[in-house]
């Protein structure tokens, strides 16, 4: 004998109780079972406010039960044969005249109690389990109405009554040895000795059902809903979330304790005490395998679970007037209790120092006076100080049977919460092990529920979420590379990496999955496409609060830049390879360097420099390893390179600049590259990172743009005025020619000054050999003296410079493991 159970959600209409019929139909070839159905979906809560209505005297009531009569109606009218209906339509008229009456008796005497509500409440069950129980004769069932009240008997504490198990479990054994055939039962409800209606409290429908399985010795009970079974966290702020397969009773306890609405703890009582294994199951995915709760030793996974109570405040109880005093804690447990607050969590340091309680926020106000009231003379005394009390604070649990047996789930979920900077404000571990607690800042909430989910659950991986600014040249090589090494990343390196936010200048989209990378929309073609808005897309990149979150600035923008700040001060880590942050103020290049390192975050720009070519880590390693810079002599433009190298073979000037751009090598804008700005910018981030003083004042920049060419707004326009000046630039070279040598646009480092500009070298200069889009490095250093360190390639173009981008990604994936 099976006991399986319907929700109001999964009754809420025709189509929904088709698929009931469906599920229904295949269990017949699987043995006995008995059904209990919910009230159709919210008619009990209308019903419930109705009476309230009456109460207070606002007729709309009468509004809301026609409408809830009609609902019935509808129901019967649809799916029974005309000729049928007629009794059905009866039962229904009859019971919601009963109501009318009951209403308008309320209505006049103003007043309803608690006994006249859980008459009310009756109702739903009561019309629900009754047409279902006509509609099922008709499938062919043999089907038999069971009014429960009938069964299931109780004390007279309305609302939450308690159930007498002897003379109930007798009564259903009785009704279902004399009644043969499917019987139809309704939850929720139940009766007193002297036959007063009562109701079993919160998710009574699945208590009745497990009643009904203790009584009857069930084999199993099922209890079917609109969620497949219980889920390691809560989806909505989880996306990863996933269906636990089975539970113990204790473990399921647990984390429906924390607010996973599936399933209600007193419920699974008498199916447990009896150890009927209890499934979770899905009406309208019948076919997901559920939750299977049962008493089956725990298996596989350290934790189950991770739950969380959002909305709460801390308590801190402290002085020095609690220690070694014997009764403190009684005392404020029992202020506690008088004020009826609810305690969820406790934790008090061997010290005895200070006794910290977490409450439900709404609660807060009264606990804090309720404890100061009882430590009056105490804190008078300056024995103990006023009660703190932090608001906004959240619990989260993790939760799992296994931890008894395995050390390393505290260490597991610590280092997590640590890694993803989620503070910490107490603790609690009780010694049956099936949970640890910590309280966190609400606003780290979904960041510390994702960290933990992915510490515990997501095989081992590790997962970045990257926030993607700048879907241009580089941005879209990006993308394209971690398409095609995600898979070997997953399987090698265990690092998962997802986009959940796209933008260009224009337009932003987001996805809370993670786009398909190797199928990634632009930002304008993404399904829900917004205007481009980057304080919008901070924002939505804090609220998403993922754990391990990478904004990956791939624009040449100085407003993307000024948001870095803010960005890191959320303790998010930043990827780039534009410049402008690290080559403004000497301020704002230390200032971002301190908030990385105070928010515990990456700031990664490898590609600031020579983009893929490891210049800077090179440099950093230097410094860090106590060496110090004497010179810096550097190829540092890839487009002036290949601009000045190509030029010798007889092109155009204004042509070769052009192809630059078309290969990659330049600038958004060209004259970035031509006027010694893009080189500039570079050396001066060499020299702070070599730890210079260095302001871009300190450098001395010759420009190649031509004058007339500076102002010109249109790309386009400036190559055709730079055709005009071909011959110049052919002369330059001519000049450097008839020499025997090449020009090299360059920069050095000495003495706190930097220069950049164009050179004429002979064949004995290290740089006369570079081709292309080269660049070349020279550190001379304390230790690199007589001969200095040299890092020469390709140094821009959009592979190389992805590369490095997603070379710095993947660091960061190593740090925060
Ligand atoms: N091209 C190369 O070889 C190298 C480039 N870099 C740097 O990479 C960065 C990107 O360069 P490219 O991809 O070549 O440029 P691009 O012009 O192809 O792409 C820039 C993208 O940024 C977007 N954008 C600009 N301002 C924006 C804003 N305020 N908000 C949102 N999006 C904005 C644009 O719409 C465009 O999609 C630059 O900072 C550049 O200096 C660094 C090393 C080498
Ligand atoms: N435009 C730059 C590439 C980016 O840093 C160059 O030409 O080197
Ligand atoms: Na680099």
């Amino acid at each position: 004998m099976k006991i399986i159970k319907f929700g109001g959600s999964s009754v809420a209409n025709q189509t929904n109780i088709k698929k009931v019929f469906e599920i229904l139909h295949q269990k017949n070839s699987q043995g006995d079972f008995a059904v209990v159905f919910s009230a159709f979906g919210g008619v009990t809560e209308v019903l419930l406010q109705s009476a309230q209505k009456a109460k207070t005297g606002d007729k709309t009531y009468l509004d809301d039960i026609k409408f809830q009569e009609e609902r019935h109606f509808e129901i019967v009218k649809t799916m029974m044969p005309v000729q049928l209906q007629s009794p059905v339509l009866t039962y229904i008229k009859l019971r919601f005249n009963e109501l009318e009456d009951l209403f308008h008796g309320i209505f006049l005497i103003k007043e309803c109690s608690p006994r006249t509500l859980d008459y009310v409440g009756s109702f739903g069950e009561r019309l629900s389990a009754y047409i279902l129980t006509e509609l099922l004769k008709l499938e062919g069932f043999p089907a038999v109405y069971l009014d429960a009240r009938k069964v299931i008997r109780t004390n007279d504490r309305f609302g939450n009554a308690k159930v007498d198990f002897s003379i109930s479990n007798d009564l259903i054994q009785d009704f279902f040895h004399q009644n043969p055939g499917l019987k139809v039962i309704t939850g929720f409800i139940a009766s007193t000795e002297k036959g007063e209606t009562t109701t079993l409290g919160r998710s009574g429908s699945d208590y009745t059902a497990a009643i009904f399985a203790s009584a009857l010795n069930a084999d199993a009970l099922e209890i079917w809903t609109d969620v497949s079974g219980v889920m390691t966290s809560d989806p909505r702020l989880v996306y990863s979330a996933f269906t636990i397969p089975q539970l113990s009773y204790s473990e399921a306890m647990e984390l429906s304790h924390f607010g996973a609405k599936v399933i209600f703890p007193a419920t699974m009582q008498p199916a447990m005490k009896k150890g009927i294994p209890v499934y979770i199951k899905n009406t309208f995915e019948p076919e997901d395998v559920g939750t299977l709760i049962n008493n089956d030793p725990p298996n596989g996974k350290l934790i189950k679970g991770i739950s969380s109570i959002s909305d709460i405040s801390l308590l801190n109880i402290q002085g020095a007037g609690l220690i070694e005093v014997v009764g403190v804690s009684r005392r404020v447990f029992g202020s506690l209790a008088e004020a009826s607050v609810n305690v969820i969590l406790i934790s008090q340091a061997s010290s005895e120092h200070s006794i910290c309680v977490a409450v439900r926020s709404t609660e807060a106000f009264l606990a804090k006076e309720a404890i100061e009231k009882e430590f009056l003379y105490e804190i008078k005394n300056g024995e103990m100080d006023l009660v703190q009390v932090m608001k906004d604070m959240a619990v989260v649990a993790a939760v799992g049977e296994n931890m008894k047996r395995n050390p390393g789930a505290s260490g597991r979920m610590f280092q997590a919460l640590g890694q993803n900077n989620v503070n910490v404000f107490a603790i609690a571990q009780g010694s049956s092990e099936l949970n640890i607690s910590a309280v966190v800042s609400k606003a780290d909430l979904q960041k510390a529920l994702n960290a933990l989910h992915e510490a515990f659950f997501l095989s081992d991986n590790k997962v970045l979420h990257l926030f993607l600014v700048g879907v241009g040249l580089i941005g879209k090589a990006l993308i394209k590379m971690i398409a095609i090494q995600s898979e070997k990343l997953q399987r090698d390196n265990d690092l998962d990496i997802q986009i959940h936010g796209i933008a260009n200048s224009r337009y932003m989209a987001f996805h809370e999955d993670g786009f398909d990378l190797s199928n990634c929309p632009a930002p304008e073609d993404a399904s829900d496409a917004q205007k481009m808005n980057l304080d919008k897309f901070i924002s939505q990149m804090d609220e998403m609060n993922f754990s391990n979150t990478v904004f990956v600035d791939c624009t040449a923008s100085q407003d993307v830049a000024e948001i870095y700040e803010r960005v890191l001060e959320a303790k998010i880590a930043i990827v780039t390879p534009n410049k402008k942050a690290n080559s403004g103020s000497l301020e704002k290049y230390r200032e971002l360097k301190r908030l990385a390192y105070k928010r515990g975050v990456k700031f990664l720009y490898e590609t600031n420099v020579a983009a893929g070519l490891p210049v800077i880590s090179t440099l950093q390693d230097l410094m860090l390893s106590g060496d110090k810079v004497i010179r810096i002599e550097a190829v540092l433009s890839g487009s002036m390179n290949y601009i000045f190298s190509e030029f010798e073979n007889g092109l155009p000037f204004s042509e070769v600049v052009k192809q630059a751009k078309e290969k990659g090598y330049t600038e958004p804008d060209p004259r970035d590259d031509l006027s010694g700005m893009d080189v500039g910018r570079k050396i001066l981030i060499l020299g702070r990172e070599a730890e210079q003083e260095l302001h871009f004042e300190d450098i001395s920049i010759q420009s190649m743009v031509p004058e007339d060419c500076v102002d010109i707004k249109d790309v386009q326009e400036f190559f055709d005025k730079l055709k005009t000046h071909d011959k110049e630039f052919e002369k330059l070279l001519e000049e450097a020619k008839q020499k025997g040598e090449k020009l090299r646009f360059m920069a050095t480092l000495e003495n706190g000054k930097a220069k950049v500009g164009l050179n004429s070298l002979d064949s004995s200069h290290p740089f006369y050999t570079l081709k292309g889009s080269d660049n070349m490095i020279l550190f001379t250093t304390e230790r690199y003296h007589d001969f200095p360190m040299i890092i020469r390639g390709p140094g821009a173009g959009a592979d190389v410079t992805a590369a490095g981008v997603f070379a710095d990604v993947i660091r960061l994936g190593n740090f925060s493991r």
